[in-house]
């Protein structure tokens, strides 16, 4: 399958002037201003730019952890900033999966304990849990390595484990926050070219904020973020 044979017409996030600011008076700044864009299922969308510029909030007004002032995301056509707090707390829960760039693993618990959690939180059975994660730990190529923990496994290894956790629940927006900043250059481009061979599908929407050009060339499409604008939507290069 070609690389962009994936994208749908189907809209996953509608961001619409989204504005966010901290503090008040002198002290305002804001971080995200009148943003507005479109990811699509079965995309790979990359967010770049220098430190400071918004990204991080950006990411987390889409996930419904940090309210906006102004402005409305849409997900899967609902707008979720209209939700009540049950009804948030469950959009996180399900609809989104989240990797960090330390991958925020539990060094005490297994793989497969780590990749069960969602699961867990969403009172599943344990012994199921760990049944299902471990269908994941091969997923992501890891097997046998179901009851090491985080400690005796590679970078690239716990970044997969990271994945495999934040997939589980089956997310269809997939949000990957610097994913291959603690990895080498080659490790890192294993791990990108991975989730779009094998974490990507139609139902699904990746978006990725990155400092790292060498990844540029799996994003369907590229946007640039500058004190807290966009500046500018690039395709990618594959
Ligand atoms: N909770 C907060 N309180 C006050 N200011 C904040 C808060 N969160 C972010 N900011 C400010 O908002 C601006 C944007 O920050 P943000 O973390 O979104 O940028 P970023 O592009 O993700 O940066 P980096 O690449 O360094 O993570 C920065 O000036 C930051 O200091």
């Amino acid at each position: 399958m070609d690389a962009q044979s994936l994208r749908t017409q189907k809209e996953a996030i509608v961001a619409t002037g989204l504005t966010k600011w901290f503090g008040e008076g002198d002290t305002k700044m804001t971080a995200v201003n009148n943003v507005n864009f479109v990811a699509h299922f079965g995309e790979i969308l990359f967010i770049v730019g220098p430190s400071g510029s918004g990204k991080t909030t950006l990411l987390s007004i889409i996930s419904g952890i940090l309210r906006p002032n102004a402005g409305t995301v849409t997900v899967d056509g609902a707008n979720i900033w209209e939700f009540d707090k049950d009804r948030l707390a469950d959009f996180r829960l399900t609809k989104v999966g989240f990797v960090f760039q330390d991958y925020h693993l539990f060094p005490r618990l297994t793989t497969a304990e780590n990749i069960a959690i969602p699961l867990i939180l969403r009172q599943r059975n344990w012994n199921e849990s760990i049944a299902e994660a471990r269908k994941y730990v091969d997923i992501v190529g890891l097997t046998g390595r179901s009851e090491i923990l985080p400690v005796k496994l590679s970078g690239g290894e716990q970044q997969r484990v990271a994945i495999a956790r934040a997939i589980i629940g089956a997310p269809e927006i997939l949000i990957l926050d610097e994913p291959t900043a603690s990895l080498d250059g080659d490790t890192g481009k294993m791990i990108i070219s991975f989730i779009k061979e094998k974490i990507l599908n139609q139902n699904r929407c990746i978006v990725i904020v990155t400092h790292d050009a060498r990844i540029n060339e799996y994003a369907d499409r590229i946007i640039h973020m500058e004190d807290g604008r966009i500046t500018g939507l690039d395709k990618g290069t594959e």
